[in-house]
This record gives C-alpha cells, structure tokens and sequence, in this order.
C-alpha cells in the first residue's frame, strides 16, 4: 500500500464537515443550505441529477469557491482562509484540460509531487495504477481509462488524507469502471478518506458508505445506500405498460405502497410484495393487460428517481 505516514490523530473523527452552505450565481442558488459529515475513512457519495450543485458543493469543499454563507471545515481547517494546508491534506482529481498534451506521465508525476513537501513515492504509485509500461507516454496518447488513472495517481501523489473524485469514471467502458472501483477500495483500504461525486448508481451502491442525494442545491436524503432504498423506493419494484390508463385513486390505495413513476405510458410502482398482489388483483378487476411485466428488488436507480423526481 502506497499510504506511507500514520495519522498523528487516532479514532474516528469527521473530515468534512459542511453545514448550511450556500453558494449562488447571480440571483440563482446552487447550493442552498447543504449540510453534511464525512467520517475519517469513510468512502461518501454525492449524488444528485445534472445542475443539482454537486460540484459547487465539493469546490467549495476543495476551497476552489468561497461560500456565500454557512460553513464548510476540512480536518479542522476552513478551505478558503487555511488554503494551503487544506490543499496538502486534500487531493482533488484534476480535470483534463489542466493537464498539458505533451507532457508524459512520468512529467506529470514528477511535476506534481514536486508541489508537495512530502510527496508519496510516485513509482509504487504509479506500479500499483497499471501506469509503469506508460512513463514515457504523452497524456494525449493515453486512453480514456488510462488518464483517469494518472488523474488517481495525482489526486494521491501529496500523499492526501481525503481524495475528492467528480465524476471520475464517467466515459470509461465497463471493465475499465470496474478496475477503477477496485483501486478506490484499494484507496480507502489505505486510509484515505474518499468524497466521490457520481451520476452511476450502480457505482454508488458498491463503492460508498453513505451517500448524500443532492436536489437542486438541498440535501434530499442522506444515508447508506441499503437505507436510501429501504426508505423510499420500498423494497420490490413492479414495472408495466398498461393497455388502458389506471385510475389514480386506485393505485394511491394500493397496500404497501412507496411511489409510482411514470415514463412513456410506462408504470413502475414500488412498495412491497403485498403491492404487487394488489397490483394484480387491481388489473384483473379492471381486465387491463400488463404488457412487459416485470418484478424486481429495489435498486439505488430507483430511489434515486424518487427522491430526486426526476420523472413526470
Ligand atoms: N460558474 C458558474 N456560473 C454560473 N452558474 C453556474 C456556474 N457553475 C455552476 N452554475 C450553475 O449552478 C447550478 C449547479 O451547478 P453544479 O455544477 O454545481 O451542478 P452539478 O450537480 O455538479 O451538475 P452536473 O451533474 O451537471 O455536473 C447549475 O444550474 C449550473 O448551471
């Protein structure tokens, strides 16, 4: 493992620590009283659909922005008045375009451990990412998967006590998503405290400890990802498109009901398996076929679209 320093402090403690931030453009709030803990050690999600205020959220976090109000500590540390010292405890992902075409990984490891006062060896890192074969590579000629691993490999070069990862595996193919989740345990196996902005669900379930579900600007929900589906989308989902509209009313009584999505003339209700009786039973009476029915266990994706309300 590439963690080289103990931690001078011992026991569990909160790294992050984010209460009532707010942070507007022009007359528009982008993040409107976001509150959140993130535990030493902990891999944190933050969820949420497009233009919710999730990166808002995290620059602030990395003292990129300044907050209009409320107040947002890193170990202690305000990110914006104690800059330098939050920047050496926390490692960000870089985006692409702050990386120069030309230079070869090697460069762009050497060049970034020499911003720090104790770097992490940057061989076993770059050994322990798949990067060895590619030293001599330019970051343009790199694949998709491989930059994401160099932009790892750079978020944990100052050898960080919380690594903040947007969107990190955004763009790569399925296996290479994979090799990613396993380097982010890996990353948190190490000790490193891990805040992971993600658009994939299936990502957050396996990865994260805690997830919080931002909607426009607000926390909508905040919990392990088991317990955001136990809490809203009920525990089995039943999915069909009926040959005739159902009455409203109807579904609304239907026993052990969570929440009813619609999409394209499609239904998808989650509750519980009484639900699903019921559900049957209410077709029958009403002689509506169920074309496509489908029953499934809850996933994230469907607590997300709940808690979220992203469907009309
Ligand atoms: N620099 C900026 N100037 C003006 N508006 C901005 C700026 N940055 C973000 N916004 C707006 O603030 C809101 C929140 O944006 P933010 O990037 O934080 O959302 P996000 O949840 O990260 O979205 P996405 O998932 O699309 O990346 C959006 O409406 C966005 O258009």
């Amino acid at each position: 493992m590439y963690r080289a320093s103990p931690r001078g402090d011992a026991g569990a403690m909160s790294v992050i620590d984010v209460t009532d931030l707010r942070k507007s453009y022009g007359d528009r709030a982008a993040v409107d009283g976001v509150a959140f803990t993130v535990e030493e050690g902990e891999i944190f999600g933050i969820l949420g659909p497009n233009g919710a205020g999730k990166t808002t959220t995290v620059e602030c976090v990395e003292g990129l922005r300044v907050p209009d109000s409320g107040r947002v500590r890193v170990a202690g540390l305000d990110p914006v008045a104690d800059h330098q010292e939050v920047a050496r405890l926390l490692g960000a992902q870089l985006q692409q375009s702050e990386l120069q075409p030309k230079l070869t990984v090697r460069e762009a490891l050497e060049l970034y451990a020499s911003f720090y006062p104790r770097p992490a060896d940057w061989r076993p890192l770059a050994e322990r990412l798949g990067l060895a074969p590619k030293l001599t590579t330019r970051f343009a000629k790199l694949s998709g998967g491989q930059k994401q691993r160099l932009f790892i490999a750079l978020a944990l070069i100052g050898d960080p006590r919380v690594v903040v990862l947007d969107e990190l595996t955004t763009g790569l193919d399925p296996r290479a998503r994979r090799d990613t989740w396993e380097l982010i345990e890996d990353i948190r196996a190490g000790g490193v405290t891990v805040l992971l902005v993600t658009h994939f669900m299936e990502e957050a379930q396996r990865l994260c400890d805690r997830v919080a579900v931002i909607d426009r600007g607000r926390v909508a929900a905040l919990d392990t990802p088991a317990g955001l589906i136990r809490r809203s989308a009920g525990a089995t989902v039943i999915g069909f498109t009926p040959s005739a509209p159902l009455d409203d009313a109807e579904l609304a009584a239907l026993p052990g009901l969570a929440s009813v999505r619609r999409q394209d003339g499609r239904l998808t209700l989650s509750g519980t398996d009484e639900t699903v009786d019921a559900v049957l039973t209410l077709l029958a009476r009403t002689r509506v076929t169920a074309h496509q029915l489908r029953v499934t266990d809850a996933t994230l994706d469907d607590a997300f679209l709940d808690l979220t309300e992203t469907t009309a």
